[in-house]
C-alpha cells in the first residue's frame, strides 16, 4: 500500500518556532523542505480566505527570503495541502474547490526555474495550474505580413467565442486606427517592455520589422483562466522561442499563394506607408523561408481562397469540442472536500475526502494519477488523470474518468 504522505504543515518548523508563531498569525499555512530550502506558503488576505504567497528559508544561511514569483497564483482558498513531487515542484491542493481548479505546482528547480534563476540572479519559483490529460494546447500562428493571420484568426473567435481566446501581445508600434489597447495588443513604451522583459514576464520577445514584440505570461494565463484554448500571433522568432520553452503549442504557418497576392493584401490593407509596406515585404521573404525550417512548425497552410484556408485550419485544430464540453461540466460539479487526508503512492496520490454526509452518490474521496505529467511553467501541467472513488464501496473502484 501507499506511504503516508508527510503532514507538511508548519510543525515542520518546530525549530524556529518564533518565526513559526509569527508565520502562523500571518495565515502561513504549509511548510515543505526541498534540498537545504523550506518553502512557506499561504498568508491571509482577509481572514476567511487564505492566500498563496511564498517565502523561502535557507538552512544554510538560517535566511528567509521573497523570492520572484513568476506565473499566476491560484486564487484563495479554504486551506492547502502541500506535497513535494519530482523534488523539483511543490503540488498543492486547495480544499473546497471544483476539480478544475484544484490542482498547482510551484516550480521550485524545474530547467524553467533555473533558466529564470540564472537571468535574473534572485531566487525564483513559478505557478503552473494542473491540467488532465492533454488539455487543449495553445495554437502559435505566423506567417508573414499580410498573409490573412489575423482574419483567420477572427473567423475562428468569432465562430467559437466561447472555446478561443487571444493572447494580447505587447508592443511599442503605435496603434493603428481601429486597434484598440488591450484588446488589438497591449501599446506600451520602449524602456517599460524592456525592464518587464528583464523582469521574467515575458513567454518570448522579438524585434519585427523595427519593433519590440512580445508575449507576456500574463497573456496566455488570462485566456486559460477563462477556460479557453489560447491562440498566439506572433512571428517566427517568437514561434522559435515558444518551440524551445516549455510551453507545449502547436504550431501552424500561413503562407501566400505568391509573393504577388501578399504584395497586394499589404498595400490593399491600407494601414501602413509606404516605407514600412517595403520593409515589411523585404522581412516577408525571409520569413517565407524560415517558415519551411524542419521541426519548426507543424502544419503549413497556404491562404489562398479564405474559405478553403479555414476550413483547413479547422480541421487541423479538430474542433468537436462536444466530448471537452461535456467533461468540463463534470470537472466543475465535482470539489475537492474541505477536510480531507492525502496519502502518494509512487506518483499517485490518494484524496481521502472521509464519509460522506449525504449518503448519496456524489464521491468525496479521489485519486490523482500524477505519473505522466509534461510541460509546466510557463504554461500549464499537463497530463493530469483524475478519478472519483465510489463512495458507497469506498473501495480503490474507479466509477469515472472525470
Ligand atoms: N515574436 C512576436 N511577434 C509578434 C507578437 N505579436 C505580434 N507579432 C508579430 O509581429 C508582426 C507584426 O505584427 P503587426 O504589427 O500587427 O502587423 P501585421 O502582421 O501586418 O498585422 C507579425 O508577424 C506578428 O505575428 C509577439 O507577441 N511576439
Ligand atoms: N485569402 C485571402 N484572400 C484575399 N484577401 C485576404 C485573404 N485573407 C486575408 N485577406 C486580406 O488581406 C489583408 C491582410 O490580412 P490580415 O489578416 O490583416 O493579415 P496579417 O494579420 O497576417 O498581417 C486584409 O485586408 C484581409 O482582408
Amino acid at each position: 500500500m501507499g506511504e503516508e504522505a508527510p503532514e507538511y504543515l508548519l510543525d515542520g518548523l518546530d525549530k524556529f518556532s518564533p518565526l513559526r508563531c509569527d508565520l502562523e498569525s500571518q495565515g502561513y499555512q504549509t511548510a515543505t523542505t526541498v534540498g537545504d530550502k523550506i518553502y512557506v506558503i499561504g498568508g491571509s488576505d482577509d481572514g476567511t480566505k487564505l492566500s498563496m504567497n511564498v517565502k523561502v528559508f535557507d538552512k544554510l544561511t538560517g535566511i528567509w527570503s521573497i523570492p520572484t514569483v513568476l506565473g499566476t497564483k491560484p486564487v484563495p482558498s479554504k486551506g492547502h495541502s502541500a506535497v513535494l513531487f519530482n523534488n523539483d515542484r511543490i503540488l498543492i491542493l486547495t480544499r473546497d474547490s471544483p476539480l478544475d481548479d484544484c490542482t498547482w505546482f510551484l516550480e521550485v528547480s524545474t530547467p524553467f526555474v533555473k533558466e529564470k534563476n540564472k537571468i535574473l540572479g534572485t531566487e525564483v519559483v513559478a505557478w503552473s495550474k494542473g491540467v488532465r490529460g492533454d488539455g487543449p494546447m495553445p495554437i502559435v500562428i505566423s506567417g508573414p505580413s499580410g498573409v490573412g493571420k489575423g482574419t483567420l484568426i477572427s473567423k475562428l473567435m468569432k465562430e467559437f467565442p466561447s472555446t478561443f481566446g487571444f493572447s494580447v501581445s505587447h508592443t511599442t508600434r503605435a496603434p493603428r486606427e481601429k486597434e484598440v489597447d488591450g484588446v488589438h495588443y497591449h501599446f506600451t513604451e520602449r524602456s517599460k517592455m524592456e525592464k518587464e522583459i528583464m523582469d521574467g514576464k515575458f513567454l518570448e520577445s522579438a524585434l519585427v520589422h523595427g519593433n519590440l514584440y512580445g508575449t507576456s505570461i500574463e497573456a496566455v494565463e488570462a485566456v486559460t483562466d477563462a477556460g479557453k484554448r489560447c491562440i498566439l500571433d506572433i512571428d517566427v522568432q517568437g514561434a522559435r522561442s515558444v518551440r524551445s520553452s516549455s510551453l507545449e503549442a502547436i504550431f501552424i504557418f500561413i503562407c501566400p499563394p505568391s509573393f504577388e497576392d501578399l504584395e497586394k493584401r499589404l498595400r490593399d490593407r491600407g494601414t501602413e506607408t509606404e516605407e514600412q509596406v517595403q520593409k515589411r515585404l523585404r522581412n516577408a521573404k525571409a520569413e517565407l523561408d524560415q517558415g519551411k525550417s524542419p521541426g519548426l512548425f507543424d502544419h503549413i497552410l497556404v491562404n489562398d481562397v479564405l474559405e478553403t484556408c479555414y476550413k483547413n485550419l479547422k480541421k487541423i485544430l479538430g474542433l468537436d469540442e462536444t466530448a471537452d464540453a461535456l467533461y468540463q461540466q463534470s470537472m466543475k460539479n465535482h470539489k475537492i472536500p474541505l477536510c480531507y487526508s492525502i496519502s502518494k503512492t509512487d506518483q499517485k496520490f490518494l484524496i481521502h475526502g472521509g464519509s460522506n454526509e449525504l449518503g448519496a452518490a456524489t464521491p468525496t474521496s479521489f485519486m490523482l494519477d500524477a505519473s505522466l505529467l509534461k510541460g509546466g511553467a510557463p504554461g500549464r501541467t499537463r497530463g493530469l488523470k483524475i478519478y472519483a472513488i465510489d463512495p458507497l464501496t469506498d473501495s480503490l473502484n474507479w466509477i469515472e474518468q472525470l
